[in-house]
């Protein structure tokens, strides 16, 4: 499908980027690209940190970019003077086709070591893997998930935790919003027996089929966009790393598939929204375990009694 994306760039002191990119997650539930502004140079041992970066990030273009295009220059007005900036240029909007997108992200994404084996790597990046690496390949392409964002690198931590925890144990794992597939293809690199990763959006899936096929374990995934209450069967390890009122208004259907004596990880939950998610679990009857953190982000780990 040849689609058509906005990409927004905001030009902000260094400083406020991780807010930005955060915000600009939250809003379009994909990743951003952050660039040094004009580096004016054929030399990268020249290269230095630029005081202001450029943020971008790929909105869905129709009736709703101009109200967000407007709510993103409020958030940075309101922002700016904590950083000390006293105006910022308005976002600049262009529209772009998908391939430019896929590119893109090209510039951004190295090789990325998680947890104790780990490892997500570019497609076109050479990389020397150590004994025991488990070592997952990724063009992000389309969908979310690279592996360099926090919610997704909680997940993954969370998951290979519990994986070892289990031992001979079986390991069945649910992928909801599975995005770019690296958390199905994780748990199969994991050596969980049944796999599957569901998705709202089709393009998502394709992208996951084509990751899980380039990662040898298209045979051990099942992708689908089918409801929740339509995968037959139930998990010991679901993954949910999509915003925290879609977790909330979730939480009876994901606390569903959780086999007993299994566990439900719970990302994509800005700090800040971890009360409010804590509560939203509280009718489930699942124990919470434990929370971790990175950045903004927070993860919780639930289990069903045995
Ligand atoms: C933040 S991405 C996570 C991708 C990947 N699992 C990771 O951890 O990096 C969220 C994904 O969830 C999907 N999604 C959002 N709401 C969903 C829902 N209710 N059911 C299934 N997928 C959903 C989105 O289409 C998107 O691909």
């Amino acid at each position: 499908m040849n689609r058509t994306w906005a990409e927004v760039s905001c030009e902000i002191p260094a400083d406020m980027v991780d807010l930005v990119a955060d915000y600009l997650v939250e809003v379009t539930g994909n990743g951003v690209s952050i660039d040094n502004l004009e580096l004016d140079t054929f030399s990268l041992d020249t290269v230095e940190e630029s005081s202001v970066k450029t943020v971008r990030a790929y909105f869905t273009p129709g009736e709703e970019l101009d109200a967000q295009i407007a709510e993103l220059a409020q958030f940075l007005h309101e922002n700016a003077p904590a950083f000390g900036a006293g105006s910022i240029p308005p976002p600049r909007v262009a529209m772009i086709g998908e391939e430019d997108w896929a590119t893109g992200w090209r510039q951004h994404f190295a090789p990325t070591r998680i947890g104790s084996h780990l490892v997500i790597k570019p497609t076109w990046e050479p990389f020397d893997s150590a004994p025991g690496d488990l070592v997952i390949e990724l063009d992000p392409g389309m969908a979310f998930g690279t592996g360099t964002h926090p919610t997704t690198r909680l997940c993954l931590e969370a998951l290979e935790e519990i994986a070892a925890s289990l031992g001979a144990a079986p390991l069945e794992v649910l992928d909801v919003g599975t995005g770019s597939g690296i958390l199905a293809i994780a748990a199969a690199k994991l050596g969980a027996r049944r796999v599957v990763g569901t998705d709202i959006d089709p393009d998502a899936v394709v992208v996951a089929a084509e990751n899980c096929a380039m990662n040898g374990v298209a045979d051990a995934v099942e992708l689908v966009t089918t409801p929740l209450e339509a995968i037959p069967g139930s998990f010991t390890v679901t993954l949910a790393n999509i915003l925290a009122e879609d977790l909330v208004r979730m939480a009876a259907e994901l606390a569903t598939t959780v086999a007993p004596g299994g566990f439900l990880v719970l990302s994509g939950i800005l700090c800040e929204r971890e009360e409010y998610v804590i509560n939203g679990f509280v009718p489930t009857g699942l124990s919470f375990q434990s929370a971790r953190h990175g950045g903004e982000w927070s993860c919780l780990v639930y289990r069903r009694g045995a």
